[in-house]
């Protein structure tokens, strides 16, 4: 997995190439996690991605809380956006996104059929941060070995467009935009789900998040996956560490219980889930 640089320069240079290319494209497909729907959110892509239509993907829907990604979806649309929860890796739902794709076009593409146009094109990007999915999804859309159109006018020369269908018609995936961890609790949320590589957050702050965050928000899952009773689950979150780390057979090496906590968590072992809803975090930054 690939380090984090978040420097200006890097973060200008990655805005501009894929403001150069959003000129090109209708709509944009901003892929987000499903567990981490804001933190895994560039906090600039508002301010890129502009007044462009947009469709919200919620992608990993199948490692996230059913319930809170409902809430989601229902959030980005009252924002104005289409959104859409899928699981890229099992292909699931994946074919909603060219049928959303032409209902935000749809103006577009009467318009083109009434100038005689009987295969009007709609194009898109999918934009997010590393890991969320992209490349699956740009993979699954295209079903890997469809033809590439060629050059159009007006069109940067040599850019490739990769068709999803007869209509759809898809950018290859720019520049690289970073999530930014400068909120602590931001970094946690990302460390826990894997999508930042482990080595920029120790694994005793992660896993003490993890602790916290299970124990508070899915503490039945928790206390069956830890064999815990109503006493331990009174203990503090720093005993509660202690504690598991010894019936674990970590006797006071608590990190390595804090790693497990973080493999358990990735492994589903405390179940699907999300760790955010919309409106609970001061990095929302539609909410500004
Ligand atoms: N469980 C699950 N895993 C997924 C899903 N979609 C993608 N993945 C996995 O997530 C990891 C990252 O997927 P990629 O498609 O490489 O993500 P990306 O956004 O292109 O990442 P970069 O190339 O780093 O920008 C891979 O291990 C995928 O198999 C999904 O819907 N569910």
């Amino acid at each position: 997995m690939a380090t984090i640089q978040w420097f200006p320069g890097h973060m200008a240079k990655a805005r501009n190439q894929v403001q150069e290319k959003l000129k090109q494209v209708d709509f944009v497909l901003e892929i987000v996690d499903a567990r981490t729907p804001e933190a895994s959110r560039n906090p600039m892509m508002n301010e890129i991605i502009g007044a462009k239509p947009r469709i919200m993907v919620l992608n990993k829907q199948d490692l996230a809380d059913p319930e809170k990604t409902k809430q989601w979806v229902t959030y980005y649309q009252g924002l104005g956006y289409e959104a859409i929860a899928i699981d890229a890796q099992h292909a699931k739902r994946l074919n909603q996104i060219p049928t959303l794709g032409k209902r935000l076009m749809a103006a577009k593409i009467t318009k083109q059929k009434s100038r005689g146009i009987r295969n009007p094109a709609i194009r898109a990007m999918c934009i997010g941060i590393p890991n969320v999915g992209k490349s699956t999804i740009l993979n699954r859309l295209i079903k890997k070995n469809v033809a590439v159109t060629g050059n159009r006018p007006g069109v940067t020369k040599n850019q490739q467009w990769l068709k999803a269908d007869e209509t759809l018609q898809l950018l290859d995936t720019p520049g690289i935009l970073w999530p930014k961890f400068d909120d602590d609790l931001i970094g946690k949320k990302l460390a826990l789900t894997g999508a930042i590589a482990d080595s920029v957050y120790s694994e005793d702050v992660v896993g003490m998040y993890g602790l916290q965050f299970f124990r508070e928000h899915y503490q039945e899952a928790f206390r069956r996956a830890y064999g815990l009773n109503a006493q331990d689950l009174a203990l503090s979150d720093g005993d509660l560490m202690i504690h598991l780390s010894q019936k674990n057979g970590f006797a006071d090496n608590y990190n390595r219980m804090a790693e497990r906590i973080i493999f358990d968590a990735r492994q589903g072992k405390f179940g699907r889930f999300t760790l955010e809803v919309p409106g609970d975090d001061a990095n929302d930054a539609d909410a500004e």
